[in-house]
Parts: C-alpha cells; sequence; structure tokens
C-alpha cells in the first residue's frame, strides 16, 4: 500500500506542483495519473521514490514513511521506467537488464541470469541481448526498459509516460503485453500519463490531476466515464465516452444463437441469418482460433476473414466492433476452447448498449 497523506510541493521557485493530495494505493493495484501537461503528476509520482521531496505531509509505503528509508534502499525496491527506456547508451541489452541485480551484489552471470528471463519474460527474443539500445526499435527500447525495471523483482513499479515515444500501433501492442503481463505478476504499479485513453485502458483506478496539483477524482475506470465528479473530469473523458463504457461490460448477458450443425464439407450454412452466406470454420482442425482463421463466404464467391472472434468474458465493446466489421451484420462466438459455437447479431446486441450509454450521459 502507498499512502499519500496531505501532500503538498512547491518547487523553490515558487511553483505549487502539488497541492494537498490524499491517495491510497492499494497493494497489486495498477493505478494511473493522468491530467493535462504541468499538472503535477510526474512530481507526484517521484515523491514515492524520494526522487522529489515533499514540501509537507508524508508518503507511506507498506505503513512506513519514505522519508526515514535511504533513498538507494528505498529505489531498490522500486522498479522505474522512464519514457524513451532510459537506457544506458554504451551498455549491451542484457547489461541494462542486469544493472540493478550488479547494485544488489550479484555477480555477472546470475544477474545476467536474471537479465535473460526479464527480457523473455516482455517478449523479447534473446537475439536482442547483445546489441546496444541504438540498435532497437523504439518499441524493442521501451520494452528493455520494462525487463530493467522487473528484473530485481521489486514489488513496486513507477513508470513515467512508458509510451509516449512510441507510435501509435506499437503503442497499443506494448499496453496489451503490459495489461497481460501484470494479470500474472501483480505488482503495484503506478503510472503517469497525459493520454485519457491509456490511463482507461490500463488503469484498475484513475487519478485525474488538473491544473494546480489537484486531485479531482480518484476511481475506477468505468466509474471515472459514467459518474465524472465534475466539469473538469468530464471534458477530459467526453470523446467516445458512450462508446469507451462499453469496455467495462461483458458479453456474456447477450443472447447468442448456436451455430447449426457443419455440412460434410465442413462449412457451416449462415442463410438462416443471411442468405447465400456461410462460415468456413479454418481448415484442418476446424477451429476457428486466432482471428482471421475462420472466412465468411457467400455464393458469389466474396470472403471476409471473421475479424475480431468473440469468447466468453469479452466486453460489449468488442461485440460491438466485430458486429460492425462482418459482412453479414453477426459476430461469431467461440466457446471456451476457441471452437466456433455461436453468433451475435446487432439486434442482440442493442438492447444491451443503452444502459451504457445512458449511465455516461
Ligand atoms: N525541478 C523543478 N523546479 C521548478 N519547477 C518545477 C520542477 N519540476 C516541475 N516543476 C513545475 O511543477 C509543475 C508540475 O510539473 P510536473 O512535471 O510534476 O507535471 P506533469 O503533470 O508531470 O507535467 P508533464 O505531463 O508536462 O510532465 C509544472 O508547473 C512544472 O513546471
Amino acid at each position: 500500500m502507498i499512502t499519500f497523506e496531505s501532500v503538498s510541493k512547491t518547487y523553490p521557485g515558487g511553483t505549487t506542483a502539488v497541492d494537498n493530495l490524499d491517495l491510497h494505493i492499494e497493494t497489486g493495484t495498477f493505478t494511473v495519473l493522468v491530467g493535462p501537461s504541468g499538472c503535477g503528476k510526474t512530481t507526484s509520482m517521484r515523491m514515492i521514490n524520494r526522487m522529489v521531496t515533499p514540501t509537507s505531509g508524508r508518503i507511506l509505503v507498506d505503513g512506513q514513511d519514505v522519508a526515514e528509508i535511504r533513498p538507494v534502499s528505498l529505489r531498490l525496491g522500486i522498479g522505474y521506467v522512464l519514457q524513451n527506456g532510459g537506457l544506458f547508451p554504451h551498455r549491451t541489452v542484457i547489461d541494462n537488464v542486469a544493472t540493478v541485480q550488479r547494485l544488489l551484489g550479484l555477480s555477472k552471470t546470475a544477474a545476467r541470469a536474471k537479465a535473460h528471463e526479464a527480457l523473455e519474460r516482455v517478449g523479447l527474443d534473446a537475439s536482442v541481448a547483445h546489441r546496444y539500445p541504438a540498435q532497437l526499435s523504439g518499441g524493442q527500447q521501451q520494452r528493455v526498459g520494462v525487463a530493467r525495471a522487473l528484473a530485481a523483482d521489486p514489488p513496486i513499479l513507477l513508470m513515467d509516460e512508458p509510451f509516449s515515444a512510441v507510435d501509435p500501433i506499437v503503442r497499443e501492442e506494448l499496453q496489451q503485453e503490459v495489461r497481460h503481463l501484470q494479470a500474472e505478476i501483480k505488482k503495484t504499479i503506478v503510472m503517469v500519463t497525459h493520454d485519457i485513453d491509456e490511463a482507461l485502458t490500463l488503469g484498475d483506478k484513475i487519478a485525474v490531476m488538473a491544473p494546480g496539483g489537484h486531485l479531482q477524482q480518484y476511481a475506477p475506470p468505468a466509474e471515472i466515464l459514467t459518474r465524472p465528479a465534475n466539469e473538469f473530469v468530464a471534458s477530459l473523458v467526453s470523446k467516445d465516452r458512450g462508446f469507451r463504457a462499453l469496455s467495462f461490460d461483458t458479453l456474456d448477458h447477450v443472447p447468442s444463437t448456436p451455430l447449426p450443425a457443419p455440412r460434410r464439407d465442413g462449412s457451416i450454412d449462415m442463410s438462416a441469418l443471411a442468405p447465400g452466406w456461410v462460415l468456413e470454420p479454418s481448415a484442418g482442425h476446424g477451429t476457428a482460433g486466432a482471428d482471421g482463421a475462420a472466412q465468411w463466404v457467400n455464393t458469389d464467391g466474396a470472403r471476409f476473414a471473421v475479424a475480431g472472434a468473440l469468447r466468453p468474458g469479452d466486453s460489449l465493446r468488442m461485440g460491438l466492433d466485430a458486429v460492425l466489421a462482418s459482412p453479414i451484420a453477426a459476430a461469431l462466438l467461440l466457446d471456451a476452447g476457441g471452437r466456433p459455437a455461436g453468433y451475435i447479431t446487432l439486434g442482440d446486441l442493442t438492447p444491451h448498449l443503452r444502459p451504457g450509454v445512458v449511465a455516461g450521459a
């Protein structure tokens, strides 16, 4: 647990970056500090590991005032991921990742072994281990930065705009990976971003800050979207708010129609829904598996890969997107084993879309 107790920070020039901040961050949760430039997000985060000292108030980590912990030992237990990866340019990837273990006194061999594990965890191939940072793409550098922060297995991870320097496609990939990683490792993560979409995608809880370092709302993403505390928060999340709210509700209560039995050639006749159309499950094993393996095919020979086949637990947003992307306005539903089981139409979805939209109105 990280606790901010009435924390303020005024810099020597007189700027109040953070004003009387109270925040309780539960262990094992992903918290995102979000808000426009200059609202004190980075200052707040850096006070956790004593890179910045509060002017008043205190910060406790698991009940202990950080002001009473030596900065070096405090920081060894707190991973830090910087913008652009923040890698040492003159060290190879593996030695960058091994940095903290070396500081902790591990031998070079032992530290490198741990570093290899960390690289694997963030999806980097062993072949990059002996390259220098300049020989990597921006996305790979950022992954190395995450691996370095995780290598010593610290309970807390601070991330300062970790994905801001990569292009939108890579950013989305990295966000997905961090989300999956967090489901596995359950660290206490505090991340700073100015991107509300990123905050809503990643955060278990979001702290919205406004200029002057004032906390506006601290709540889970669904609540930020559907019950913004004030005009400031409402305007931050106003874009696509109704659509985004659909991310927080699953498809599980939406009725679906079972697929007819496959014909002798394995194809499934969809004419009850869309005359002239069949579903061709992927060849061989007969499961749709990854998106695109199965195809919608019509009698004219037109073929469309099934985009976004759905699984139990997927969100209404994914469901709506899959239905809209389908040439027969129906999304394929897979069972828990990944086999085609049924379909959902726009008509099935519509009654379930209203509450999400209305709640956010
Ligand atoms: N070392 C410093 N000395 C003086 N003022 C500072 C210092 N660091 C930050 N500030 C000021 O404190 C305020 C908050 O800065 P901070 O970097 O915490 O905000 P931020 O929300 O993280 O912004 P950004 O998204 O632009 O990084 C700003 O007005 C900034 O200019």
